[in-house]
């Protein structure tokens, strides 16, 4: 039995009889394929990807594996439809935060028409793209005051400046309310989230270093995910203490196109941007840790 995923942050959501992913109870994720070429496009890079012996398999892993396309019944009514078949990478998780960074300076690309284009360049200026090199386009933290999940507003997310997508990197690794009102986020899983030898920093400086030689692929409009267990966050310190499992994912290739022998420099760039923020973040949180914070 297909079910609306319970961990979506971005992108088409599969409720109120539109058509948006599905997942099943073995760890599956269905991405329907969007009726324009975007949907065939994302499918080909899969394919494409998922047999390409020149990606090295330490970069493999930093994408949901795939299964091919299947017809499955689509969250819209229509009927039967072909969908992705991924790895749900959120799957394996309890009580996932999770955060959705759209990469690159812009997400429109040579030879779209004007009307993509404009669409594109809009939300590009609006949001963080052209200022930062990416955006935040939705996320999800478990609020351990309130022991419930808390996320914010699509519309509020969107309208992040550069103050408020460090906030929300802040906030994404905080054990107090991430509600603006009450407190400012303080940082208390940084060090176990996005630093250490497995963290999203570590991560995220292995996917640079690739970047920075493959001319294979650019990676228009896709995403990072970010993931990590509060589980094991709220059992700190007792026996049971778990790793929190942090995970870096990309996703989202409908925009794909080929490298050509050219270097990604807008996904390269953005994530080097991204990078200098996860990195400020860990080392005020070291700094604060020195001076008995
Ligand atoms: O429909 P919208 O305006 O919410 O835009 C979608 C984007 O949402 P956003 O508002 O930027 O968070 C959405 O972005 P996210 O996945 O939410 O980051 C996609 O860019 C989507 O396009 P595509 O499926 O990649 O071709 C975008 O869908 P299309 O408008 O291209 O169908
Ligand atoms: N393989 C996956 N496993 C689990 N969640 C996923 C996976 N792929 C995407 N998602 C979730 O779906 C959201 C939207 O995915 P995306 O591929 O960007 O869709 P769209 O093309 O509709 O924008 C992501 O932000 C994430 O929350």
């Amino acid at each position: 039995m297909l079910k609306v995923p319970e961990h979506q942050v971005a992108g088409h959501i599969a409720i109120d009889g539109k058509l948006g992913p599905l997942v099943d109870d073995q760890g599956r994720f269905f991405k329907p394929l969007q009726d324009d070429a975007r949907g065939e496009n994302e499918a080909k890079f899969y394919e494409s990807f998922s047999a390409n012996k020149n990606v090295p398999d330490h970069i493999h892993r930093y994408f949901p594996v795939y299964h091919g396309t299947q017809l499955v019944e689509a969250s819209d009514g229509s009927g039967k439809l072909p969908h992705m078949v991924l790895e749900d990478v959120v799957s394996e998780y309890s009580n996932p935060s999770i955060m959705d960074v759209k990469i690159g300076s812009r997400t429109w690309y040579p030879d779209v028409s004007e009307e993509y284009f404009k669409k594109c360049i809009k939300k590009d200026r609006e949001t963080t793209t052209v200022s930062l090199g990416f955006r935040v386009s939705g996320f999800k933290i478990f609020d351990h005051q309130e022991s419930s999940f808390w996320r914010p507003e699509k519309k509020v997310v969107l309208g992040y400046k550069v103050d408020g997508a460090r906030l929300a990197l802040k906030k994404f690794v905080s054990s107090n309310s991430p509600v603006e009102s009450k407190s400012m986020p303080n940082c208390a899983f940084a060090s176990e989230v996005y630093g250490g030898p497995n963290g999203i920093l570590a991560q995220l400086l292995e996917l640079k270093a690739w970047f920075e030689t493959q001319t294979i692929y650019h990676f228009n409009s896709c995403s990072i995910l970010m993931v990590y267990e509060n589980d094991s966050m709220l059992m700190k310190g007792g026996d049971d203490a778990q790793m929190p499992r942090a995970q870096v994912k990309l996703v989202d290739f409908a925009h794909v196109l080929d490298g050509n022998g050219v270097i990604d420099h807008n996904f390269l760039g953005g994530v080097c941007s991204f990078i200098k923020f996860i990195q400020d973040i860990l080392e005020t949180d070291t700094s604060q840790l020195e001076n008995g914070h």
